[in-house]
């Protein structure tokens, strides 16, 4: 029997005491208890993203509040043990044995490490494993930071080829406004095409421990609906909230899956790789790639920007200056930059590999 694969990720806010903004072992509870009925489901296979361990810290450290980015960081490498301990208690009485995962961006970005990720992941969950996954925040500085988790549960959603990612929040969905601040705003059921319209409804964050309101939680569900996989905004209060959105029920809101999606491979081009360089490529090559899905050959490269070996991440930009692809390019950016200059060359450089295989290249626009 094929297993769905779902996503549950439960924010900071859904997981804390509001008015202290430390971590809660009720709601903690409230969330094992929503997962437990799908837990037990041979249908589904079920991976947690939890924030709290910020929470967690301040509360063991006695800290008010943590702003600064390594009092975040303190606090979390403090709190991030306290979590995963109350989980496993938790889950223990459930018979459920639990993994912790701490990524941070740069571990998706790079394939090997990705591909590495995914086969913990598979081999966790084919051992009834629950991983609990969490920005891994002391070594995460900003460059390389996921920041919300949202974006993390998304890529993770894309990495094991999930169907759903249900992002549990203080909130029962998207609103036509920030509801904390428009009482009448209306809740959105469903979401069939993400624009600017959509993103603009986002507010700010509502609570003093959330990051990123909803613009995160918007961010996530398109790179996740990009990719195939249904999202869905909930109350994490809701009782047996998860168990009821998988029967269908009309909870939340819901974003539908893009029926046309890329591949795994193609969805972490887009989402989950970092572009270290720049091709300009010229009329005749941006028709090729973009609408009759051709590979990206040398004559069709103008100019080169940044500094890549083979094997790196690259943008196609055409004559217009947008960025129409991302790719993996098989030339280091010197190598391009000779072939540019002895353009005579040309002529002689049939046989060589096309700059970005057609499967390595994934259309922006
Ligand atoms: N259009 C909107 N609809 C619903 N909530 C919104 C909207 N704009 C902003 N928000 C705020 O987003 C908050 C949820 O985001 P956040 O605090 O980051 O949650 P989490 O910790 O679960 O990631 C809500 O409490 C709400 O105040
Ligand atoms: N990694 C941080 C969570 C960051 C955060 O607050 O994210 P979110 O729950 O999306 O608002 C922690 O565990 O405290």
């Amino acid at each position: 029997m094929q297993r769905l694969r779902i996503v549950v990720k439960v924010g900071s806010s859904s997981l804390t005491d509001p008015t202290t903004g430390l971590l809660s072992s009720q709601k903690v509870h409230g969330i094992v208890e929503r997962l437990a009925p799908v837990l037990k489901d041979p249908a589904y296979e079920v991976i947690l993203v939890s924030s709290g361990a910020i929470a967690a810290g301040r509360g063991r450290l006695g800290w008010r509040s943590a702003r600064t980015v390594p009092e975040k960081q303190a606090a979390s490498a403090v709190g991030q043990s306290l979590l995963i301990d109350l989980y496993q208690r938790e889950f223990m009485s459930l018979n459920r044995v639990v993994a912790q995962i701490l990524l941070t961006r740069s571990d998706m970005e790079n394939r090997r490490r990705f591909v590495n990720i995914r086969n913990t992941l598979e081999t966790l969950l084919e051992a009834g494993v629950l991983p609990i996954v969490n920005e891994n925040d002391t070594v995460a500085v900003n460059e390389i930071r996921f920041g919300d988790n949202d974006s993390l549960a998304a890529l993770v959603a894309i990495l094991i080829c999930a169907q759903h990612l249900i992002l549990l929040t203080d909130i029962d969905g998207l609103y036509t406004e920030d509801p904390r601040v428009v009482p009448d705003a209306k809740r959105i059921e469903e979401v069939e095409k993400i624009d600017s319209s959509i993103r603009e409804l986002a507010g700010g964050v509502g609570s003093s421990v959330g990051t990123g309101g909803m613009h995160t939680k918007i961010r996530a569900a398109e790179m996740a609906i990009h990719s195939g996989i249904e999202v869905v905004i909930a109350a994490a209060s809701e009782p047996n909230v998860l168990m009821r959105l998988l029967r269908g029920e009309r909870l939340g809101t819901r974003f539908l899956p893009e029926k046309s999606h890329w591949n795994a491979r193609k969805s972490w081009l887009v989402h989950g790789s970092r572009s270290v360089g720049r091709l300009y490529i010229d009329a005749g090559a941006a028709r090729a790639v973009r609408t009759t899905g051709g590979s990206l050959l040398l004559p069709g490269i103008e100019r080169v920007e940044g500094r890549f070996d083979e094997g790196a991440i690259v943008e196609l930009i055409d004559p217009e200056g947008r960025a129409i692809a991302k790719g993996i390019v098989s030339f280091s950016a010197r190598d391009l930059e000779y072939f540019i200059k002895n353009k005579s060359l040309k002529g002689q450089l049939h046989g060589l590999p096309e700059v970005v295989h057609r499967n390595d290249l994934a259309l922006l626009l």
